[in-house]
């Protein structure tokens, strides 16, 4: 049996940024991956397919440029689902082709099967031809991420009624899709879709969404969806889904309202992947929906050798968190120095607007009793915003009165995903308001409604009393 320094099961953004920083302190490593090709659910069925879907349907349709040349504007009249796989296919190749690579240069051994525990140091790989190989590690890494949760009584046949991962094989383009959660997948596909003049409901049994984002931000959001013609019914159940005869489904609210859609999109959360794992054998134990707890500064589990990173330990789910524990579980595992993730980290939703958002939102500012100002800019005042033909867009920071620093940035609009980096170095650093008012920005940008929305805090929270 072969011993191994640190075995990494899965090899999404967790496993493979363990392997690989393992592998960089000269550990002998083993990453299980039972996908066809590594690179999990990050790159074969979620961040990296959405955001190439988003992407193509943005250029296809002509969104970025419907502020100048109006709503009927397309730069492809009739889109397919085949012109939306063809990029998908390209750029995942090349994803897979660097993660190939970079395994390769750094001598991380990778093998294709399914690992379950057998004790709590050994595994037994299950390949595809059915034969079973055993190794042991002298650390192991669960890395195994989640999968859809498809309740049984959704009568999914990846066509008609679908999860996330079945949207990825679409034959043809809807007209009309019904999209159940309001979560962050759910509002990304519908907008997506709704960006290709898809006529999209979204419907969630709570009342509010993306409870996580600054209110004022989603309450903007919402209104740009309503906008163009989105349905939202939120705080309403779907109390029955039926196919119909004529290829279509229908779902009947618990409001008595009924929808009928060539498409549903059921994205109502995920499971930990965590069932097969054999977890009992290691003296693990998962929680119901399937994620495993580890202490948030190690990522140990309760059984010191064994470590969880990513998506199974839950909450906040991101390619972007998950590479960074992933890392930090392999310091710990390999006995090297590791310090905790930093206290804030910014939050993308690749919808249609983009929404990104990093420290502390009003609500919560509100609710810890801190004195705060609020700077608000819109793009549309911004230089760059004109030449892009942006009517919409908007960024907002808090700051607190008594420290001046910064406590919060949210942003919803275009390059909002990319703009949030200005404000989280601001609060990582422990910025102030004087920041964005004494510093000069380029000229036109959209980075420039940092400075809008620092100078108008800045004019209600007065001149600098004394140095901090
Ligand atoms: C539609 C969608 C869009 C998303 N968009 C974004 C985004 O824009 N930005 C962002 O930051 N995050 C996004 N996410 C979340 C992001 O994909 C996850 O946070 C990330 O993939 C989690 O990484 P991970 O390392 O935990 O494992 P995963 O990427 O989930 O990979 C786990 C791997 O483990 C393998 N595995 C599981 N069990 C076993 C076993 N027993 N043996 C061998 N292999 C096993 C699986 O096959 C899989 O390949 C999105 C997710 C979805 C579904
Ligand atoms: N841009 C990004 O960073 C990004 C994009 C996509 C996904 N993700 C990650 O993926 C994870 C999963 O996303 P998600 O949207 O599936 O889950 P979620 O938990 O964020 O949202 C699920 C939604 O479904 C609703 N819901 C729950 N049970 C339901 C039921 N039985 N019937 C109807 N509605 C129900 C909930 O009220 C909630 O609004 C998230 O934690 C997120 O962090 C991140």
């Amino acid at each position: 049996m072969i011993k191994y320094d640190l075995i990494v099961v899965g090899s999404g953004p967790a496993g493979r940024r363990a392997a690989i920083q393992a592998a960089k302190l000269g550990k002998k490593v083993l990453v299980i991956e039972q996908g066809k090709r590594v690179g999990g659910v990050s790159v074969h069925t979620g961040t990296i397919p959405s955001k190439t879907l988003r992407e193509t349907a943005l250029n296809l349709s002509g969104w970025r440029e419907r502020g100048f040349y109006g709503r009927a504007y397309r730069v492809k009249q009739e889109i397919s689902a085949e012109d939306l796989r063809r990029r998908l296919l390209i750029t995942l190749d090349h994803e897979v082709e660097v993660l190939e690579h970079q395994f390769a240069r750094n001598r991380v051994q990778s093998i294709r099967g399914k690992a379950k525990f057998v004790t709590p140091d050994t595994l037994s790989i299950e390949k595809d031809d059915g034969e079973i190989v055993h190794v042991v590690g002298t650390s192991i890494l669960l890395a195994v991420g989640t999968k859809p949760f498809r309740p049984d009584y959704m009568p999914f046949d990846g066509k008609t009624v679908l999860d996330s991962d079945d949207l990825l094989e679409i034959e043809e383009l809807p007209r009309s899709m019904v999209v159940i959660g309001a979560g962050v997948i759910g509002i990304e596909y519908a907008t997506i879709f709704s960006a290709l003049d898809t006529q999209v409901t979204l419907i969630d049994p709570k009342s509010t969404m993306l409870d996580f984002i600054d209110k004022e931000i989603v309450e903007d959001f919402a209104y740009q969806l309503r906008d163009r013609n989105m349905k939202l019914h939120l705080g309403q159940k779907a109390d029955k889904v039926e196919k119909l005869p004529d290829g279509k489904v229908s779902v009947l609210l618990d409001s008595g309202r009924r929808i009928v859609s060539d498409m549903l999109l059921f994205a109502a959360g995920r499971m930990g992947a965590t069932d097969t794992l054999n977890l009992a054998a290691a003296g693990l134990e998962a929680d119901n929906r399937g994620r495993l707890s580890v202490n948030p500064e190690t990522f140990q589990t309760s059984v010191p050798h064994i470590f969880a990173a990513g998506d199974v330990v839950g909450f906040p789910s991101l390619a972007s968190t998950s590479m960074e524990q992933g890392r930090i579980a392999a310091r710990v595992a390999v006995g090297a120095i590791a310090k905790e993730p930093q206290k804030y980290f910014p939050y993308g939703i690749y919808a249609v607007p983009e929404i990104s958002t990093c420290g502390l939102t009003e609500e919560e500012v509100k609710q810890r009793g801190i004195g705060y100002e609020c700077g608000v800019a819109r793009f549309r005042e911004t230089s760059r915003g004109h030449i892009m033909g942006l009517d919409s867009g908007l960024l907002k920071l808090i700051f607190s009165l008594k420290t001046r620093r910064l406590l919060g940035v949210h942003i919803v609009g275009e390059g909002a995903t990319e703009l949030v980096h200005i404000g989280q170095a601001v609060l990582n650093l422990k910025g102030t308001v004087e920041y964005f008012v004494e510093n000069t920005f380029n000229y036109p940008t959209l980075a420039e409604a940092y400075k809008i929305a620092g100078l108008d805090a800045w004019n209600r929270m007065g001149e600098i009393k004394h140095e901090e």
